[in-house]
C-alpha cells in the first residue's frame, strides 16, 4: 500500500476518493453512479430523478451535472443532506409512509424517469434507526420506485451477494424489461456490493403485494437458513474435502460481513476444536504474533505449507490434508496435544523403514516428487486462470471515463500485472540496465582493486607493453577524464541534495532549458547494446526486478563497488547523459515472464499482429519510452508544469484517435512542427523568444536574419567526447546573448499574473458561498427591516433608527471569527496537556518555530507594503 494511502478501512484514501475531493465530489461513491451511466446512459435524457438513501449527496451532485437544466431532482435519507444547487432533499426513512408522501407531495403527479437507491444499514450516524437489512431496504426502494417510476425508467440499486440475491433478481425480473447486475471499476474489489441497474419498468397495472413483501420474498432462504445451520457447517466440509468437485451451497455472505477476504491467525486454526469450517471458510492463515512467527521455523512448517496458508482459495484435497497434519503435529510440538508415539514405536519405525528396500525406496520418492510436482502445476495452472478471469471480467467492467484511471494497483488479485507498466519500476529497470554493461565492464577488467589509470602496472602489463607510447597515454588519460567524470557527478549529486538553492537553480535551468529544447532529437549512439533495447526490455527488465527484488541487489552490488571504480564504471558508459528513445514493436518480441504472458493473452491483445502487418495505422501500437535524465533537458511534454518537467520517464500509448498525445517517431521527426505546436498551446514563454518575435513583427528584423544569426561560434562547437562537466559549465556560460526587451519581460510577467490571478475551483466556490451569504443576510435584514416599517408601535425616528442598525448588521461581514490566542509550547507550557494554565477561551498551542515563521511573515508584509507606499 502506498504511502499516501490510509492504512485502514480499507485504504480508504484510494484514487476515486482523491478524484472526488478534486473534484468537489461529496463521496467517492459518485464515481460509481458517474460509470453505471457510462455505460447505461440513463441520466441524460431523465427528467426526474428520486435518490433514495442518498447522504451525504455525491450521487444527487452527479445526477445535477449530468441531468438537463431544469430537471426535477429529490434525495433521501435518514440523515439531512446538506443542500446542492437544482435538488431538493429531505430527511426521512424510506421505509415509512411519510417517505412516500413527502416525495409525493414533491413531484406532484410527474413520474421519476430514474430512481435511485444506493442504501445501505448501519452506514452513516443514524445506524440506530436502522431496522432493516440490506436486502430488506432494496425491496423497500424497489416498492417505492414502482410507485413513482414511469413506464419505462429506470431503477439502480445496490445488492450486496447475500442469501437473498437472486430472490431479490427474480422479483426484479418480474418487473423489468432489463435486469443487469454490474459491479462499477470504482467500487472496492473487496466489498461484495454489485449494483443492479433495472430498465425499462414494465408499470403493470397491478402488482401482486407479495413481490415486495421481505417475508415473501426471503422466505425460502430463510427457512433453509434456520433449518440448515448444519449445512453450512457440511459446506464447509465439502469446501474442505471435495474441492474440485464441491457444489458448493451459495449461501452468500453474513449480514453485515460483506468483504470477500477473510483471514485468520495461525494459533486460532491451531488452536479451534473446528479446523475443517476454517479452511472451507476463510482465505488466508496468517502469521502475525511472535508465537506464530516462531513457528513458522519449525521443520515441520514446510515451504508448502507456508504457500498453502497464504491463499487457501485455490487448495486442493491433498493441501488441506497437509495442512490439517500440519495442525497436529503443532499442536504436538506445542503442547495442546500429547505426543501420541512412544520411543519404542518410534525405534520400531526406524527399524522398519530400513528393512524397506531401496528400489522401493527410490520408487515411493520418486512417486511423491511426481504427485507433489503435479499439485503445484495444478495450484499455478489455477492461479493463472483465476488472474485471468478476473482480468477479463475486470476489462469487462471497465469503463473508458476519464476517470477510470487504471485498474485498482493494490489488488492482490492481479499480482504481477499491475507493475507491467509501473514507471517507476521500469525507469529503475532502465537504469539499472544502463549499469549492466558498467558492471559488465568492470568485471572483464582485471580482477585488481586498482584506479583505472594504475591498471597498466599490474596484470594488464603485457598488454601494456604491446602499446606504442601515445597509445599508452591516451589510455590513462581516458582513465583519468572517466575518474574525473564520475567524480564531477557524485558532487553534482551531493550538490544536489545539499543545496536546496542548486535544486530551485537547475529545475529553473530546467525549465529554461525546456523552451529551447524542440522535441527529441535521436541520438544515435556507437552503443548499438543500449540503443537497441526496446520499451519491452524496460518493462520486462523493470518486471523481473520488481519480482526478484534483484534491483536492490544490482544497485547494492554497484555501490559496493570501491568508488573510483564506480566512477570510471560511470564513465564509461555514462547512462544519465543519454536520452534514449526506445521505440518496442509489441509484435516482435515474445513476452517471458509468466504474468506478462497472462496479460497479453486477454482476447483484447489477440490478432494484434495480424492487424499490426495489414495497416500502417496500427504502427500506432508501438509503446514508446522516452527516458530522460537531470542533466539533459526536460522531457517536453504537453504539461511543462513543475512536477511534469522533473518526471524522468513518460510512457506514452497512442492511438491515431488520441489527439492529446502526441507521438514521436525518430524516423518522422519534425523539430519545427513540434516547436510550433508547443508554442501554440503555451505561447512564447521565454523573454528572449518575445523579443525575437516583437522584432519579427515590427520589422526589426527578417526571418533571413534571424537564420544567419543561428549560425554563430557558440552553435558550431562539436560537443563530441567532451566530458560532462565541462559541457554542463559551457551550457551555463558559453551561449549567445540574445537582447531581451522590457516589454518582452513586462509582457511575461503580465501573462504570469494573469495566469496566478485565476482562481482555483475551490476558491471560486468560497467565494461564491460568502456571496451567497452576504445575499442572504441582506435579504433577511431587508426582511426584518420591511417589518419595523410595518409596526405601528414606534415613532419614526426610532424605526429609522431600528433599520439603520439592521443594514448596517445585514451589509456587514458575518460573524467576525473568535481570536484564537495563541500558546507557545515552550517553558512552562512545554508538554502540557490540555488547557494551559492562565489562558482563557480559544486556544492554539503552537510550536516555537512557528511563531518566527510568523512574525517573519508579518515583517515581510511589512516591507511590502512599505515598499508599494515609496
Ligand atoms: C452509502 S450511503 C449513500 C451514499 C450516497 N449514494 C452518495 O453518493 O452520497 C448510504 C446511506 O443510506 C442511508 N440509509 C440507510 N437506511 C436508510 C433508510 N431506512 N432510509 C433512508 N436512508 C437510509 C444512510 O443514512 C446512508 O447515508
Amino acid at each position: 500500500m502506498g504511502k499516501a494511502q490510509k492504512k485502514t478501512g480499507k485504504g480508504r484514501l484510494d484514487k476515486y476518493y482523491k478524484l472526488a475531493k478534486e473534484q468537489g465530489y461529496r463521496a467517492r461513491s459518485a464515481f460509481k453512479l458517474i460509470q453505471l451511466n457510462k455505460k447505461y446512459a440513463f441520466l441524460e435524457s431523465a427528467r426526474c430523478c428520486i435518490d433514495l438513501c442518498a447522504a451525504p449527496g455525491g450521487w444527487l451532485q452527479v445526477a445535477s451535472k449530468y441531468m438537463p437544466t431544469n430537471s426535477v431532482i429529490v434525495g433521501v435519507d435518514l440523515v439531512p443532506i446538506k443542500p446542492i444547487p437544482r435538488v431538493v432533499t429531505f430527511a426521512s426513512d424510506i421505509t415509512t409512509a411519510q417517505c412516500r408522501n413527502l416525495i409525493r407531495s414533491e413531484i406532484k403527479d410527474w413520474k421519476a424517469d430514474v430512481v435511485l437507491h444506493d442504501g445501505a444499514p448501519n452506514v452513516g450516524t443514524a445506524w440506530i434507526q436502522d431496522a432493516y437489512s440490506q436486502s430488506e431496504l432494496v425491496l423497500m426502494s424497489l416498492k417505492l420506485a414502482v410507485d413513482f417510476l414511469i413506464k419505462g425508467g429506470t431503477f439502480v440499486t445496490k445488492v450486496f451477494r447475500s442469501v437473498d440475491y437472486n430472490n431479490l433478481i427474480w422479483v426484479f425480473n418480474q418487473l423489468f424489461g432489463k435486469v443487469e447486475a454490474t459491479k462499477p471499476p470504482s467500487s472496492r474489489n473487496v466489498s461484495a456490493e454489485i449494483f443492479v441497474v433495472c430498465r425499462d419498468y414494465l408499470a403493470p397495472k397491478h402488482i401482486d403485494p407479495k413481490f415486495l413483501d421481505p417475508k415473501h420474498v426471503f422466505k425460502d432462504i430463510s427457512s433453509s437458513t434456520s433449518t440448515d445451520k448444519g449445512t453450512s457447517a457440511n459446506n464447509s466440509q465439502a469446501n474442505v474435502f471435495q474441492p474440485e468437485k464441491r457444489r458448493r451451497k451459495r449461501d452468500g455472505y453474513d449480514d453485515g460481513d460483506y468483504t470477500l477476504f477473510k483471514k485468520i491467525s495461525a494459533s486460532d486454526f491451531v488452536k479451534n476444536p473446528d479446523p475443517i469450517s476454517i479452511l472451507g471458510s476463510v482465505n488466508k492463515i496468517s502469521f502475525d504474533t511472535e508465537e506464530e512467527k516462531q513457528w513458522l521455523d519449525l521443520d515441520i512448517t514446510t515451504s508448502d505449507v507456508k504457500a498453502n496458508c497464504d491463499d487457501l482459495k485455490v487448495l486442493g484435497k491433498g493441501d488441506f490434508k497437509a495442512l490439517l497434519k500440519w495442525r497436529l503435529a503443532l499442536r504436538e510440538e506445542i503442547g495442546i496435544d500429547l505426543k501420541t508415539k512412544h520411543a519404542d514405536e518410534i525405534t520400531e519405525t526406524v527399524e522398519l523403514v530400513e528393512e524397506i528396500d531401496e528400489e522401493q525406496q527410490i520408487q515411493e520418492e520418486l512417486q511423491r516428487l511426481n504427485t507433489e510436482a503435479q499439485a503445484r502445476t495444478k495450484r499455478e495452472r489455477r492461479r493463472a486462470n483465476e488472474i485471468k478471469t478476473k482480468t477479463i471480467q475486470r476489462m469487462q467492467l471497465q469503463m473508458t471515463a476519464p476517470l477510470d484511471i487504471g485498474l485498482e494497483q493494490n489488488d492482490a488479485s492481479l499480482v504481477g500485472q499491475e507493475d507491467i507498466f509501473d514507471l517507476g519500476n521500469a525507469e529503475r529497470g532502465l537504469r539499472n540496465k544502463g549499469a549492466v554493461p558498467i558492471l559488465a565492464t568492470d568485471e572483464d577488467m582485471p580482477d585488481d582493486e586498482d584506479p583505472p589509470h594504475e591498471a597498466s602496472g599490474g596484470e594488464d602489463e603485457d598488454e601494456d607493453v604491446a602499446l606504442d607510447s601515445d597509445g599508452e597515454r591516451e589510455k590513462k588519460l581516458s582513465a583519468l577524464e572517466a575518474t574525473l567524470d564520475g567524480m564531477y557527478e557524485s558532487y553534482q549529486e551531493k550538490m544536489k541534495e545539499r543545496d536546496a538553492k542548486y535544486r530551485v537553480q537547475q529545475t529553473r535551468e530546467k525549465h529554461g532549458r525546456l523552451e529551447e529544447w524542440h522535441g527529441i532529437t535521436e541520438e544515435k549512439d556507437d552503443d548499438d547494446e543500449t540503443d537497441s533495447e526496446g520499451g519491452w526490455d524496460i518493462m520486462e527488465a523493470a518486471k523481473t526486478r520488481t519480482d526478484g527484488d534483484s534491483s536492490g541487489d544490482e544497485s547494492e552490488e554497484e555501490s559496493s563497488l570501491p568508488a573510483h571504480k564506480r566512477n570510471r564504471a560511470e564513465a564509461v558508459d555514462p547512462p544519465s547523459n543519454k536520452r534514449r528513445k526506445l521505440v518496442a514493436d509489441l509484435g516482435d518480441r515474445q513476452p517471458t515472464n509468466p504474468a506478462t504472458q497472462v496479460w497479453f493473452s486477454q482476447d483484447v491483445f489477440q490478432g494484434l499482429e495480424d492487424v499490426a502487418d495489414n495497416s500502417e495505422a496500427d504502427e500506432d501500437a508501438v509503446m514508446e519510452y522516452v527516458v530522460d535524465n537531470d542533466e539533459e533537458e526536460g522531457w517536453l511534454q504537453e504539461d511543462t508544469s513543475a512536477s511534469e518537467a522533473e518526471d524522468k520517464m513518460v510512457l506514452q500509448e497512442s492511438g491515431d484517435d488520441n489527439e492529446d498525445v502526441e507521438m514521436w517517431d525518430a524516423a518522422d521527426e519534425n523539430i519545427d512542427v513540434s516547436k510550433r505546436d508547443h508554442i501554440k498551446k503555451y505561447g512564447l514563454v521565454t523573454a528572449e523568444a518575445v523579443s525575437i518575435a516583437q522584432r519579427l513583427a515590427n520589422r526589426q528584423t527578417t526571418k533571413t536574419h534571424l537564420v544567419n544569426e543561428g549560425f554563430n561560434r557558440y552553435s558550431l562547437n562539436s560537443k563530441d567526447d567532451l566530458p560532462t562537466w565541462f559541457l554542463d559549465d559551457e551550457a551555463k556560460y558559453y551561449k549567445a546573448n540574445i537582447p531581451v526587451t522590457k516589454e518582452a519581460v513586462a509582457a511575461l510577467r503580465a501573462r504570469q499574473r494573469a495566469l496566478d490571478a485565476r482562481p482555483i475551483k475551490k476558491i471560486a466556490e468560497a467565494k461564491g458561498r460568502k456571496k451567497m451569504r452576504a445575499a442572504q443576510r441582506l435579504a433577511k435584514a431587508m426582511k426584518k427591516a420591511e417589518g419595523v416599517n410595518a409596526t405601528s408601535d414606534l415613532s419614526e425616528r426610532e424605526k429609522a433608527q431600528q433599520i439603520e442598525k439592521l443594514m448596517r448588521k445585514g451589509t456587514s461581514k458575518g460573524k467576525p471569527k473568535k481570536e484564537v490566542k495563541v500558546v507557545v509550547a515552550k517553558g512552562a507550557h512545554k508538554g502540557v496537556k490540555g488547557r494551559p494554565k492562565g489562558v482563557k477561551g480559544r486556544y492554539a498551542m503552537v510550536d516555537a518555530r512557528m511563531r518566527k515563521e510568523v512574525r517573519a511573515k508579518k515583517r515581510k508584509e511589512k516591507a511590502s507594503k512599505s515598499r508599494k507606499r515609496s
